[in-house]
C-alpha cells in the first residue's frame, strides 16, 4: 500500500519506538516533569509575591522554587539525550535497509538514479530524518502541552487578559500555518537538487584522471557551479519561508504584550486585578513564546524530515532483483543440456534494438570465444546470462532451465563473472579475493590462485600482504587488478565463467599465463570469453561471431574461418594469422 504523507508521522513513530517502547514511556515521563516544572515556576513566583508582601517566610518557597526550575532542566536534558539516540538507532536502521535495498536493484534501477543521487539520501537525506526523531516526536509534543497549561494558567490567572493577548498571537499563526504548508514541497525540491549535485560530482570524480588529461577542469567547474547555483536556488525556497517565521512569531508576541500591558493596567487600576496575578501573567507570556517557537519553527524542520522520508520511501518502493523469482521449488535440471543456451533472444536498450533473435549454446565444458566488433552486443549478451538485463522476447537458458525459473541467488552462485572494468573492491586482497565466498578460504589456496596469475611476488611486496587495502593510498597496477580479478575468478567453484575481455591490460608474458588459466578453467566448466584480441581464440573450441546483433557464425575457429568473411577480416585487423 502507498504511503500517504498523512501516514508518515505515525509510521515515524513506530520506526522509532520499535523494540524500545519502554524508552520512549521514560522519555515522556521525564518530558513531563520537565514541562510541569515549567509551568509551576509563574504560579510559585506568584506565591512569592504574595508571602513577600504579607511578611511571611520565604525558605520553603525559595526551595520549591529551585527545585522546579532545576529538575525541570535536568528532566529536559535527560528526555532530550535519551530521544537523540532512539533517533539515531532508527536512522542507522533505516540508512542500513536502504543501502542493502539498493544493492539489491537491477543494475539499470541503479544507473538511472545515479550513485550520487543514492549517497545523498543516504547521507544528507538520513541527517534530515533525525529532525523528526530530535523534534517531532517529544519536544513538539512537549511544546504543545507546554503552551496549552500556560494557557490554561493564563486563563485561570485572567480570562479578559488571555482574549487580549491571543489577538496578538492569532494573525501570527495563521501566516505560520502557510508557511509550514509550503515547506515539505521546498525541502523535497532541495533534497533533489542536492542528490542532483552529489550525482554530478562524483561522475566527474571518478574521470578525474581523464579530466585532468583533456584539462577540463575549468569547464567542468562552471557546470558543477551551475548545479550549485541550482541547489542554492531550491535552498533559498526553504530559507525564504523560514526566514519569516521567527519574526512573524516576534510580531504576533509584541502585539500580545501590548494588549496585555494596556488591558492589564487597565484592569489594576480599577481593582479587577491582584499585582501578583498581573506579574505572574507577564510571565507566562514571556514564558509562552519558548513553546510556540518551538512548535512554529519545529514543525518546520520536521517538514523537511518528512520530505527525506518520503525520498527514501521512493528508493524502497522500487523492486529487487529478485522479487520475480519463481515461488515454487524449480524443477531438477536435466543433465546433458549446454551450459548456456538462447533461443530467439531479443533485446534493446533504451528502445534501442541491440540483439536480434540470437541463437546461441555455450557448452558444458570447455572453452568458448565470443567475437565481434565494438558495439555489436557482447557485453549485453553476458549481461543476460547473469541475469542483470532481461531478454524482451526469446528464452535464456541456463543449465538447462530457463533463467526467469532460477532463484536469482542460486542462479548467480552457478555463475563466475570478470567485469570489462574488472572491478575490485576498495577493501583488502583478502577481501577481493573471497568476495563471494560465505566461508573463510583457506591461505594457501588465496596463494594458490596468486601464483596461477603471477601476482604472489606483487602481494607479497604490499605492506599488508593479502591484509593491504587497496584503493587508496596503496594501489596496484592495471594489469595487476586485471589479474586479480582473474584470481577471484579461479578461486569460485561456479560452473560457468564468463570472462569479458580478460586481455585488454596485459602484456604478452601475461597473456601465455593467462591462456594457462583459462585452460584449467575450461578444464571441467563452461568458459565463455569475450575476446578483442582475436589471438585468444586459437585456443577455444567454440566461437561464437556476433555483428550487429546477430549471430553471423558459430562452430570451430577453422569452421568459421571458413564461412566468414567478417571472422576473417576480423582476424586479419588483428594480424593473427589464421592456423
Ligand atoms: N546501458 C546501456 N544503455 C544504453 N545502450 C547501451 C547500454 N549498454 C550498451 N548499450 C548499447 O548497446 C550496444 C551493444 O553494447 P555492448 O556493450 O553489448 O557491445 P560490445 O559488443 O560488448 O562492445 P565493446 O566490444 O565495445 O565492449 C551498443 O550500441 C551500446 O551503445
Amino acid at each position: 500500500m502507498p504511503v500517504t504523507a498523512g501516514h508518515q508521522p505515525l509510521r515515524i513513530l513506530r520506526e522509532l519506538t520499535d523494540g524500545r517502547r519502554s524508552r520512549l514511556v521514560v522519555i515522556l515521563l521525564l518530558s513531563l516533569v520537565a514541562t510541569a516544572g515549567t509551568l509551576a515556576l509563574p504560579l510559585l513566583v506568584s506565591g512569592l509575591i504574595v508571602a513577600v508582601q504579607a511578611r511571611q517566610d520565604l525558605l520553603w518557597r525559595a526551595i520549591a522554587m529551585s527545585v522546579a526550575a532545576l529538575g525541570g532542566a535536568g528532566a529536559a536534558a535527560g528526555s532530550g539525550y535519551l530521544l537523540a539516540r532512539l533517533g539515531e538507532r532508527m536512522v542507522h536502521r533505516l540508512r542500513s535497509r536502504i543501502m542493502a535495498h539498493v544493492l539489491r536493484l537491477p543494475l539499470r534501477t541503479v544507473r538511472g538514479h545515479g550513485s550520487g543521487d543514492l549517497l545523498s539520501r543516504v547521507t544528507a537525506d538520513s541527517a534530515q530524518l533525525r529532525t523528526i526523531a530530535d523534534l517531532g516526536v517529544v519536544q513538539l509534543p512537549t511544546a504543545v502541552v507546554t503552551a496549552a497549561g500556560t494557557l490554561a494558567v493564563m486563563a485561570w490567572l485572567d480570562p479578559v487578559l488571555l482574549v487580549a493577548a491571543l489577538g496578538g498571537f492569532l494573525v501570527a499563526g495563521v501566516i505560520i500555518g502557510l508557511v509550514v504548508r509550503g515547506l515539505r514541497r521546498a525541502h523535497t525540491r532541495y533534497q533533489g537538487a542536492l542528490g542532483l549535485l552529489a550525482h554530478r560530482f562524483s561522475t566527474v570524480l571518478d574521470a578525474l584522471p581523464m579530466v585532468k588529461a583533456c584539462q577540463a577542469e575549468a569547464r567542468l567547474s562552471t557546470r558543477l557551479a551551475q548545479a550549485s547555483q541550482h541547489t542554492s536556488t531550491a535552498a533559498l525556497g526553504t530559507i525564504r519561508l523560514e526566514a519569516l517565521m521567527s519574526p512573524v512569531l516576534g510580531l504576533g508576541q509584541q502585539i500580545g504584550l501590548v494588549a496585555v500591558v494596556v488591558t492589564g493596567g487597565a484592569r489594576y487600576a480599577a481593582g479587577a486585578l491582584a499585582v501578583a496575578d498581573l506579574v505572574a501573567f507577564l510571565l507566562c507570556l514571556l514564558q509562552l513564546v519558548a513553546p510556540i517557537m518551538m512548535i512554529s519553527m519545529g514543525a518546520g524542520q520536521v517538514q523537511a524530515g518528512l520530505a527525506a522520508r518520503g525520498r527514501f520511501d521512493e528508493i524502497l518502493a522500487l523492486s529487487t532483483e529478485d522479487a520475480e523469482d519463481p515461488p515454487q521449488a524449480p524443477v531438477p535440471l536435466p543433465a546433458e543440456a549446454p551450459a548456456v543456451r538462447f533461443r530467439a533472444v531479443g533485446f534493446a536498450h533504451d528502445r534501442r534494438p541491440v540483439l536480434h533473435e540470437v541463437d546461441l549454446d555455450i557448452p558444458r565444458r570447455g572453452l568458448t570465444a565470443l567475437l565481434g566488433v565494438s558495439g555489436a552486443g557482447k557485453t549485453t549478451t553476458l549481461a543476460l546470462i547473469e541475469r542483470f538485463l532481461r531478454p524482451d522476447t526469446g528464452t535464456v537458458e541456463i543449465l538447462g532451465r530457463d533463467s526467469r525459473e532460477w532463484p536469482l541467488a542460486e542462479l548467480r552462485g552457478r555463475i563466475a563473472y570478470l567485469d570489462q572494468e574488472f572491478t575490485l573492491l576498495a577493501d583488502s586482497v583478502r577481501a577481493n579475493l573471497t568476495v563471494g565466498h560465505a566461508a573463510e578460504v583457506p591461505e594457501h589456496q588465496l596463494w594458490h590462485a596468486l601464483d596461477q596469475v603471477a601476482l604472489t611476488a606483487a602481494v607479497r611486496a604490499l605492506p599488508e600482504g593479502l591484509d593491504t587495502v587497496l584503493g587508496g593510498e596503496v594501489d596496484l597496477s592495471g594489469g595487476q587488478r586485471q589479474r586479480l580479478a582473474l584470481a577471484r575468478v579461479s578461486l569460485s567453484s561456479a560452473e560457468i565463467v564468463l570472462l569479458d575481455e580478460p586481455t585488454s591490460q596485459l602484456d604478452s608474458g601475461n597473456e601465455d599465463l593467462l591462456r594457462t588459466t583459462i585452460d584449467t578453467l575450461a578444464a571441467d566448466r563452461a568458459v565463455l570469453v569475450v575476446a578483442h584480441r582475436l589471438s585468444t581464440v586459437r585456443q577455444a573450441g567454440k566461437v561464437i561471431l556476433l555483428a550487429d546483433g546477430r549471430v553471423q557464425a558459430s562452430g570451430s575457429h577453422e569452421q568459421v574461418l571458413l564461412d566468414s568473411p567478417v571472422y576473417r577480416d576480423l582476424l586479419a585487423a588483428q594480424a593473427v594469422a589464421p592456423r
